[in-house]
């Protein structure tokens, strides 16, 4: 992969997609860019449909044993019975549509700066694909209040009342998770004493990582040659999605991408880089992107990762090789410096931590 250019590191503004009846040039992705399209060594696109993703349903008494399997073999499940009210998630895919349904001029009030982390923009990992995608983005990190403060200044409630709310509801459950997955690598969760950690301190060595990222594919005119978000894996320990609409498709090396059908009422969780890095190598952090359809699609992400300063390092109980050595398949890293590595080098981050 070339390293970007300065000039699409610094483009930051989306295509106003409202406005235009073909894909422009800029937003064709063409054979020619297939080494970006597909993993390396994968030269097709197409997908396999006789595979589907695991749906797991959390009161169901072998739920952990079945997210381990699900955590090992794909890094990626439907969760059911989450306990997440409908009502609250219709209300943050409503309020989403009403974000992007914004005229360009308001949500460019709320616009990314250029290196800088939340609002309106493009995709982050744009500036290391050579063509557009065709999406819009918002991130939020922390209380939705100042961006919704922006977007509508005299009416902003519902919209942070209600992306507030969904972010904890979201932390909760992700905890929950977190601590099943962790019992199947026999660790102790002493050992990340910022999780369950009722008494945060605000302090940036205690609160974990999050951030709330709201996506918008609009209809595209020519869906085969548009692509959504490109390939990537989310820098994160766990990430929850919903999305009432296909086009999420997720890649395993044994079989290719796969399409993950939407299942009503269902999360859908992707495990990131630091669960692999903490599991060493024994969860997968799954490969997925975004393909265009003629008809809009919104998706809801909640990313989860350690405090900045944690170190991440393979916990090693599960890591004992055959004749009783251990093997740590990556060096140690605070996340910080792995966040830093991943927004420098994208897919090229995990290699560059191997022993
Ligand atoms: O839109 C989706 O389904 C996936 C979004 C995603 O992968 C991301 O925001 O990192
Ligand atoms: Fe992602």
């Amino acid at each position: 992969m070339g390293a970007p250019s300065d000039s699409s590191r610094n483009h930051v503004i989306p295509l106003d997609f409202g406005s235009i009846q073909t894909v422009p040039e800029s937003h064709v992705w063409s054979e020619s860019d297939d080494e970006y399209r597909y993993p390396s060594g994968v030269h097709s696109g197409t997908t396999n449909s006789c595979f589907s993703v695991p749906v797991i349903d959390l009161r169901d008494p072998n739920a952990p044993e079945l997210i381990t399997e699900a955590s090992e073999k794909w890094g990626v499940f439907q969760l059911t019975g989450h306990g997440i009210p409908t009502e609250l998630m219709e209300e943050v895919e409503s309020e989403t549509q009403r974000l992007f349904s914004l005229p360009v001029d308001r949500k460019l009030k709320a616009l990314r700066s250029p290196g800088g982390a939340t609002g309106y923009g493009q995709a982050m990992i744009s500036p290391f694909f050579p063509k557009h995608m065709w999406h819009e983005g918002f991130t939020i990190m922390g209380s939705a209040t100042d961006h919704a403060k922006q977007l509508w200044p005299h009416d902003f409630e519902v919209f942070s009342e209600t992306m507030d709310d969904y972010q904890k509801q979201m932390k909760a459950i992700i905890e929950q998770l977190i601590l099943i997955i962790l019992k199947s690598l026999d660790i102790n969760s002493q050992q990340l004493n910022w999780l369950k950690n009722d008494h945060y301190s605000g302090h940036e060595a205690t609160t974990p990582g999050t951030a709330l990222q709201l996506n918008y594919y609009p209809p595209c005119p020519d869906p085969n040659r548009a692509m959504g978000l490109a390939q990537h894996t989310d820098t994160s320990l766990v990430t929850i999605l919903q999305a009432q609409t296909s086009g999420l498709q997720i890649f395993r090396d044994d079989v290719g991408w796969i399409s993950v059908q939407p299942v009503r009422g269902a999360l859908t969780v992707n495990l990131g880089d630091f669960l692999h890095i903490l599991s060493n190598g024994r969860f997968v952090s799954v490969l997925h992107r975004v393909v265009v359809n003629p008809v809009q699609r919104f998706s809801v992400a909640y990313f989860y990762g350690p405090p900045s300063d944690f170190i991440v390092s393979p916990l090693l109980s599960r890591s004992v090789g055959d004749s009783g050595e251990i093997v740590a398949r990556y060096r140690s890293v605070t996340a910080k410096e792995f966040i830093d590595m991943k927004a420098k080098n994208l897919k090229r981050a995990l290699s560059l931590i191997k022993t």
